[in-house]
């Protein structure tokens, strides 16, 4: 643990369900809504299952609540805090108790910080940050064995949503393509001090292992393109001019340099940018409600279907790969991930790229 003043654990307010506050005022705008409830706080440690040899990811361990049930359970808790008066509390909360030794603190910025190797992630986290924050997780490497967090409701409902379900996203889809997900517990306001606006929802994700590899830019175009119009039929989609035009010039580049074709499941060379799969655009924080930027575009009339001539060949090229795998009435909202697998892959087989 870093330094700090030694002092010992503050005696618990008057009221059993106070929690340890340290005399800090909160920050809306780093998320700070910190765990009130005990229980909660027990039932979230109850179900994330962990074992005395885990060394255990924190993030945003705030004043410590739910670090001190960490550190009962696990071997080794690093915690993981952008706030250093936050810091400077947890050092004082724990720097003369016997699990001084078991935790470490991390001040920064989780989203720029390496990630140390850990076994399970248990967090309360800044709601701002829930999308690029999961897809850090879920590209760490060497993978963990489970990430339990809590997420603002409507978030946590589009990563376990099912094909068909209102909430069923590109968000849903790049998530469950790395992972699964299940949902735990149902968190309302009333548990945080100070209340957010929004319920919450505690969330399991487990990575897959092993993981199912796509080509990552590949696979977000194609992803990007589907959703663009996640309710209209992927026949309407594909037919408009510049989805067209974007894949042809694909196609006509790929063709000019007489690069092999390549299956989905090739990987990327360089590092994984997991900003690409959630960015802060398509966020949910504790006080916006967005969408999960798949909302449906309107199309003005320069996007109508595509042209004549040669455009019209290509136009049929990609018809005929939606006929063959029978998606051309099919909806994105409904399309499981191995029917959104399945499609790509038919696509590349036809040499069409959406990188
Ligand atoms: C919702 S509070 C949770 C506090 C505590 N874990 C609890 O449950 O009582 C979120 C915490 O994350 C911290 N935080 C905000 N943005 C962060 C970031 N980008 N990286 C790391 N910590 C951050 C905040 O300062 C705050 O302490």
């Amino acid at each position: 643990m870093a330094g700090g003043k030694m002092k010992r654990e503050k005696p618990k307010a008057s009221a059993k369900t106070a929690p340890y506050q340290g005399g800090i005022s909160f920050h809306k705008s780093k998320g700070q809504h910190i765990l009130k409830n005990p229980m909660l706080v027990d039932s979230i440690v109850q179900k994330s299952g962990i074992k005395s040899t885990d060394v255990i990811l924190e993030i945003g361990p705030g004043t410590g609540n739910l670090t001190k049930k960490l550190l009962e359970c696990g071997k080794m808790v690093i915690a993981v805090e952008l706030d250093p008066r936050m810091v400077l509390e947890l050092q004082r909360r724990f720097q003369d108790t016997p699990y001084a030794s078991r935790l470490k603190v991390i001040q920064g910025d989780v989203l720029k910080t390496e990630l140390p190797y850990f076994d399970i992630c248990v967090a309360n986290i800044p709601y701002q940050i829930s999308s690029p924050l999961t897809f850090k997780l879920l590209n760490h490497q060497p993978s963990f064995r489970c990430a339990i967090i809590m997420f603002q409701r409507e978030f946590a409902m589009r990563l376990v949503a099912q094909p068909g379900d209102k909430l069923y996203c590109r968000l849903t889809v790049n998530t469950q393509l790395l992972s699964r997900v299940s949902h735990l517990l149902k968190v309302g306001k009333n548990n945080f001090r100070p209340p957010p606006k929004v319920d919450s929802s505690v969330v399991r994700i487990e990575p897959r292992k092993p993981r199912i590899e796509v080509k990552q830019k590949e696979w977000d175009g194609f992803l990007r393109i589907c959703f663009n119009r996640k309710n209209k039929t992927l026949g309407s989609i594909f037919r408009q001019k510049s989805v067209l035009s974007l894949l042809e010039k694909n196609y006509k580049t790929l063709c000019a340099l007489n690069i092999p074709q390549q299956g989905s499941a090739d990987k990327d060379d360089g590092d994984f940018d997991y900003s690409r799969f959630g960015n802060l655009n398509e966020d949910q924080t504790m006080e916006v409600d967005d969408d999960g930027g798949d909302e449906e575009m309107d199309m003005d009339d320069s996007d109508a279907e595509g042209g004549d001539g040669e455009a019209s060949e290509f136009k049929d090229k990609v018809m005929g790969v939606l006929k063959e795998g029978d998606f051309e009435e099919k909806r994105s909202s409904k399309l499981s991930l191995q029917e959104f697998l399945y499609l790509l892959s038919l696509f590349n087989k036809a040499g069409i790229h959406f990188s």
